[in-house]
């Protein structure tokens, strides 16, 4: 136990409920007191332009959110983590996601030793791997070329690689197909390989402790599959030119069957939803090719320089984060919505929710002690402009507050025929009219002056006032990409930090994998599982009598 006051009795924190507590104006009357905020709240980095002008801020709430942040010294973790030091200390571990996208010249220090030349070897064997792939010079069993690649994995080993598979789309090789495969659910395999040729697939089995159920589950069956299905290869020989592992443990690789040579290494300093730009994006390499996945981690290396070194006032991931927990904890708010206005990004926010939720789902604090504070917001949303023919309703005018994120590009990226490129003014219309609306609504004065009858006015009344980021690119390139991972993974941090929690375990996942494996064998064998409570003993009981 640490005597430093907790978070909610600091002067600080309680300066930030008293400003909230006098909070009355809306985005209107800070706009027209302040118009200059729209130039003054925007922060750059790299390719991006952020602009928190549309917040429920003035200069008072960022100095005083400033001053938690220093309060709980959140710049002194940040350069903990980046020195290597043990800060999950739930795990007792590293976190060294940044070391993964660190030049081939820099330094970074785990109990000693330079662990860079480490990266760079792995990064190496990789791009090798990657370009016999791409040429066909690395053939299947049968001498003939991959045409396909599947990534076995789940959680940090498939949301990451198939996320930015998705973004990158454009700078893929289209000679190659690639699928994910996460569920244990048989269907999604089965769905993933029916229409491909064992002869030409190549399967990378991506998982970071290498025992995860599923994955293993469903390598197994895809094994099965290349050996014995409609088309399968017969010959055991063949895993060596079909099977590659990412992982950290090269012992139950070998258990598995897959040669060491066709393993690609990475390490317990790389947390699984921080991993995709370790080994385990594999099939990304593959798919891009090793320049432009380098142009994809300059991308994040320059965000994590940025958050090593801006000062706060101009430190895009605190910024971030602060405003996050701005409306969390001193609005009520209870969860962040993440609205991308580009198709690429159709699998963001379905990354964003393990990398957040995953990190701050979390209810005691760094030395075991519950928190009295709200933590990570619950993440959600999809693309725009899709949102705002289901959802949208309910953030203009529903009751609840929702922060949202709105992420567009000024240029169309990949090779659009014109008619398709043009669209793209139409879309971030949209995507301008969406942050304008919510921000300023409509008032029931404007609404009568359209002439509506009294009894309309107020269900046509848009109240405003919801907050929104801008964040604004030229173009979703790779580089773009890893700067917008990196943003979000350091915001994550900062709010961690704020809360005193660890961001960087995920024990909230172990409860029901033990369950699930004491109640497998009622499902297969009709076992008797000792300590079922009685309602789900009646639904396991139901279960057999449906499938019977
Ligand atoms: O990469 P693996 O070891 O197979 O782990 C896959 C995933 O499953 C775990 O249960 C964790 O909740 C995730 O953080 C992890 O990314």
């Amino acid at each position: 136990m640490t005597d430093t006051p907790r978070l909610d009795r600091r002067p600080e924190w309680t300066a930030l409920e008293d400003h909230r507590a006098h909070w009355q104006d809306h985005l209107r009357e800070l706009f027209a007191a302040d118009p200059g905020r729209a130039e003054r709240y925007v922060v750059r980095v790299g390719d991006l332009r952020i602009d928190y002008s549309k917040h429920l801020i003035t200069d008072e709430t960022l100095a005083l959110l400033r001053e938690l942040a220093a309060a709980t010294d959140v710049f002194g973790l940040r350069d903990a983590m980046f020195r290597g030091a043990r800060i999950n200390v739930t795990e007792d571990r590293a976190v060294l996601h940044t070391a993964l996208r660190a030049p081939r010249d820099a330094v970074v220090e785990v109990d000693g030793e330079n662990v860079v030349p480490g990266v760079h070897a792995v990064l190496d064997k990789m791009a090798d791997f990657a370009g016999r792939v791409r040429s066909g010079e690395w053939t299947g069993h049968t001498g003939k070329r991959i045409r396909n690649v599947v990534n076995i994995g789940i959680g940090g080993s498939d949301l990451g690689p198939a996320m930015a598979y998705e973004v990158l789309r454009p700078f893929t090789a289209r000679e190659l197909t690639f699928r994910f495969v996460s569920n244990v659910d048989g269907a999604d395999l089965h769905e993933a390989v029916r229409d491909l040729d064992p002869a030409e697939t190549l399967f990378i089995v991506a998982s970071k402790t290498f025992t995860t159920i599923e994955t293993i589950t469903n390598a197994t069956s895809a094994r099965t599959w290349l050996l014995e299905g409609p088309h399968g290869l017969g010959d055991e020989k063949a895993v060596a030119r079909h099977f590659v592992a990412l992982s950290t443990n090269a012992g139950k690789v070998t258990d598995f069957g897959i040669d060491p040579d066709n393993m690609f290494e990475f390490w317990d300093w790389v947390g699984g939803r921080y991993s995709y730009d370790s080994a385990i994006g594999l099939s990304l390499m593959i798919a891009i090719g090793p320049e432009r996945f380098r142009e994809m981690l300059d991308g994040f290396h320059l965000v994590d320089e940025h958050f090593r070194t801006a000062p706060a006032e101009a430190n895009a991931p605190l910024i971030l984060g602060l405003l996050g927990i701005w409306y969390g904890n001193f609005f009520d708010a209870q969860s962040h919505a993440v609205l991308p206005y580009s198709h690429y990004l159709s699998k963001f926010t379905a990354y964003l929710q393990q990398l957040d939720m995953e990190s701050n789902g979390k209810s005691v604090d760094r030395d075991g002690e519950p928190v009295d504070w709200q933590t990570g917001p619950v993440v959600w949303g999809t693309p725009g402009t899709n949102g705002q023919h289901a959802y949208y309703q309910l953030i203009h005018q529903g009751t609840k507050l929702i922060p949202a994120d709105f992420i567009g590009f000024a240029r169309p990226v990949g090779e659009l025929s014109d008619v398709l490129k043009a669209q793209h003014d139409l879309l971030m219309a949209n995507f301008f009219a969406q942050t304008q609306a919510l921000a300023f609504g409509k008032t029931a004065d404007e609404v009568r002056a359209e002439g509506v009858a009294e009894a309309q006015v107020s269900p046509r009344t848009f109240q405003g006032n919801h907050p929104t980021t801008t964040i604004l690119a030229a173009e979703l390139t790779p580089s773009v990409l890893g700067q917008l991972v990196a943003l979000y993974e350091h915001k994550v941090f900062v709010q961690g930090a704020v809360w005193d929690i660890d961001s960087f375990d995920q024990w909230g996942v172990e409860l029901g994998k033990v369950l699930a494996k004491r109640i497998e064998p009622a499902l297969t064998e009709g076992a008797d599982v000792p300590g079922l409570d009685p309602s789900t003993a009646a639904l396991v009981a139901a279960y057999r009598e449906l499938g019977k």
